[in-house]
């Protein structure tokens, strides 16, 4: 993939390119009424990438479209690049990139026709064969997008979406359904959009692809942001964990590991602990002097996969406790254009 010339727009505004203060949004009304963002706070700085994780259902998606200003907010507050996303649409739509889960383009054009076409709804479009070489196509130029792999459509959507050079780029999920090295295409396009200056919000189900390119992090469950920062911020003061094989009835007994908190997960021990290497060494040194073998044995450190699975695992607790309601499905988003 090409490197993207630098985004146009306007320069010098100082506040944040996205700014959500309150934001809820329910879907269906009456007792079928659903929320599913229930007061979502969330600043994305300029010339970043922020990624906003969650489980299936947590409202990522809910909310990236009232920022998108294809829905309305039910409550709240936000402002993109300093503008009302629904008021001052015609303005916000023009300086900024959208990237549906899903597109609806024709399968019967050929990519180079759908480009064109795309081409002249924008003001200052990149030149379609510039887009086919950012977005690797140009060897697919004339196939019809019906005959398109999965991946290929995606990029196809991406080049769409980077056409008009937007200075603000929602992605929501770019890389699903793309195999390991278009995924890598498309993380070295967001991250050359991000050296040249524009601002990403994405939503992923690939932490693997948070960590690459995300400076801020938000996790959603449930309709809230429920950890937000820096990857190291949201990882600080998550134990590390160190996890064996249950030892034998009659194996010597586990020492104190100061600090460090023991419990049981099936099969496993699980050592939860705020000082991996302390608590290794302890362990390690109590099993030699035991002789005993610690099976299965492995550790790792706090990462973002960590706490997300905590979040996670917290929501299928609270799921099969009590599953959320579920709202009549409507149709409340305003119009799906990019
Ligand atoms: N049009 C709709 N009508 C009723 N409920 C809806 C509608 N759209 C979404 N929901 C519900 O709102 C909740 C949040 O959905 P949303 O798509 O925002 O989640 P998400 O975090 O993007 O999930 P995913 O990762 O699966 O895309 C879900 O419980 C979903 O079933």
């Amino acid at each position: 993939m090409t490197n993207p010339p630098t985004p146009s727009g306007p320069r010098g505004d100082a506040g944040p390119a996205v700014e959500v203060r309150g934001l809820r949004r329910t879907y269906g009304t009456g007792p079928r009424a659903f929320e599913a963002v229930r007061g979502v706070d969330l600043t994305v700085a300029r010339g970043t990438v922020t990624a906003l994780l969650g489980t299936n259902g947590a409202g990522k998606t809910s909310t990236l479209e009232v920022v998108e200003g294809l829905a309305r907010a039910s409550a709240g507050e936000v402002r993109v690049l300093g503008l009302d996303p629904v008021a001052d649409r015609a303005e916000v739509r023009r300086r900024t990139g959208v990237l549906l889960q899903r597109s609806g383009f024709s399968g019967d054009l050929t990519v180079v026709e759908t480009l064109r076409m795309w081409a002249a709804t924008v003001s200052d479009p990149r030149g379609v064969d510039e887009s086919l070489a950012m977005l690797d196509l140009a060897g697919r130029a004339d196939v019809r997008v019906a005959g398109l792999s999965g991946g290929e459509q995606r990029r196809l959507d991406l080049a769409m979406t980077l056409m008009g050079r937007p200075e603000l780029v929602f992605l929501d999920e770019p890389s699903t359904g793309l195999d390991p090295e278009s995924r890598r295409g498309v993380w070295l396009l967001v991250e050359q959009l991000v050296a040249q200056g524009a601002t990403v919000l994405l939503t992923t189900h690939y932490l693997e692809e948070a960590e690459r390119l995300a400076e801020h992090v938000a996790i959603m469950d449930a309709g809230r942001i429920v950890r937000e920062g820096t990857q190291a911020e949201i990882v600080a003061g998550h134990p590390s964990e160190i996890r064996f094989e249950t030892l034998p009835v009659g194996t010597a007994t586990l020492p104190d590991l100061r600090g460090a908190r023991v419990s049981t997960d099936g099969a496993w021990t699980v050592v939860r602990t705020p000082d991996l290497q302390a608590t290794l060494t302890a362990l390690l040194g109590w099993a030699a002097a035991e002789d005993v073998v610690l099976p299965a044995l492995g550790a790792r450190t706090a990462s973002l996969e960590s706490v997300f699975l905590e979040v996670a695992d917290g929501t299928a607790a609270d799921t099969a406790a009590d599953p959320a309601p579920t709202a009549t499905p409507t149709d409340e988003t305003l119009e799906v254009v990019r």
